[in-house]
């Protein structure tokens, strides 16, 4: 509608132009045609037609287009006056040509606040949008039940930052944590309650962990945290989140429900080898589980060629806190 209305505008003007030059001025005598002037305003009213065009293709409807639609109309007004000046060689009235250049600069100005509302507008919309992508980065890493990140996050980019590191000078260790007979508290408690302990295990872990650490939610009540630090910094973390959550209250219909978990640790020897790594810690995770749960356990191996073995970690009941 605004554009049709700029348009209607537009003919009247120029109409009105046209009729107030062939009516009301003089012809200029022994003053040819001028082919330069006349080729670059010919020039110019095509593009600024074609910006019109453009614009009415677009058809956008903020205020800064209608602002730039009516700026390309003034200028065209000048410069199609312009052109019948040149074309009928006649002398225009001074009035007309205070008219003309009037046409002409406020047309220049309106397009100038035109484009710098336009650029404003779209720097917010970068913003917007650079906002908007973060969000959705975060949301396709996060675990929707756990908000701890996913393995779509640790496969697609986790693992690649973790190969730009040195890990001689930032050691970096793998611990493996699983809720201890989980399946048993399902079928006694019911899917809803298990949902609720896995929630209240990611809160534990999220809490236990320093904020270089990284905590994943691996598969169903498994969890994988990558502990910035050598073994020794990892145990400390292990058993604080082992120690925590064993003593935390968990309860389900007013009873307090007994609950503990394991740990199988490995410390990343090489940041090209994660599977590898991922694999000791899983199995020091099984022999934690096959020595009866509730405990931690060190994988020991530094190269495939060494047969692994295992260390219990003794538990600390007087944890630092470091
Ligand atoms: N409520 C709930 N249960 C889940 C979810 N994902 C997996 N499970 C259940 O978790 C249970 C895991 O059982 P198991 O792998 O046998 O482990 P477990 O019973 O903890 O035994 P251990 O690990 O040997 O101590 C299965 O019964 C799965 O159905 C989930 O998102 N919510």
């Amino acid at each position: 509608m605004v554009r049709v209305r700029a348009l209607f505008a537009f003919v009247i003007v120029l109409t009105g132009w046209s009729i107030h030059l062939l009516n009301t001025n003089q012809p200029i005598e022994n003053n040819a045609i001028n082919f330069f002037d006349l080729s670059s305003e010919v020039f110019t009213i095509i593009v600024i037609f074609m910006m019109l065009f453009v614009n009415l293709r677009l058809a956008s409807t903020t205020s800064e287009s209608s602002m730039f639609f009516i700026g390309l109309l003034s200028l065209l007004c000048g410069h199609t006056h312009d052109l019948l000046d040149e074309v009928i060689n006649i002398q225009p009235l001074f009035i007309s040509l205070i008219l003309e250049n009037a046409a002409n600069n406020v047309g220049v100005l309106v397009i100038m606040f035109a484009l710098f509302k336009w650029s404003g507008r779209y720097k917010q919309q970068i913003k917007l949008l650079q906002e908007q992508k973060l969000a959705l980065t975060s949301v396709s890493n996060t675990d929707p039940m756990t908000h701890l990140y996913n393995r779509r996050f640790l496969n697609d980019e986790f693992k690649t930052r973790l190969q730009s590191l040195n890990l001689e000078q930032s050691p970096h260790t793998l611990a493996m944590i699983d809720l201890d007979r989980f399946k048993h508290f399902n079928d006694t408690y019911g899917h809803l309650e298990g949902d609720k302990l896995i929630q209240h295990a990611a809160r534990t872990i999220l809490n236990e962990i320093r904020e270089v650490d990284y905590a994943f939610r691996f598969g169903g009540e498994e969890f994988l945290v990558v502990i910035k630090g050598n073994i020794t910094t990892a145990r400390r973390v292990a058993q604080r989140i082992h120690k925590v959550y064993y003593d935390s209250l968990f309860a389900v219909d007013g009873l307090k429900i007994e609950k503990s978990l394991s740990i199988g640790l490995k410390q990343l020897d090489d940041s090209f080898a994660f599977e590898q790594a991922l694999n000791q810690a899983d199995l020091a995770l099984y022999q934690a589980k096959k020595q009866g749960r509730n405990c931690i356990i060190e994988s020991s191996t530094c190269t495939n060629n060494e047969p692994t073995s295992f260390i219990q970690v003794t538990l600390n009941k007087d944890l630092a806190t470091s």
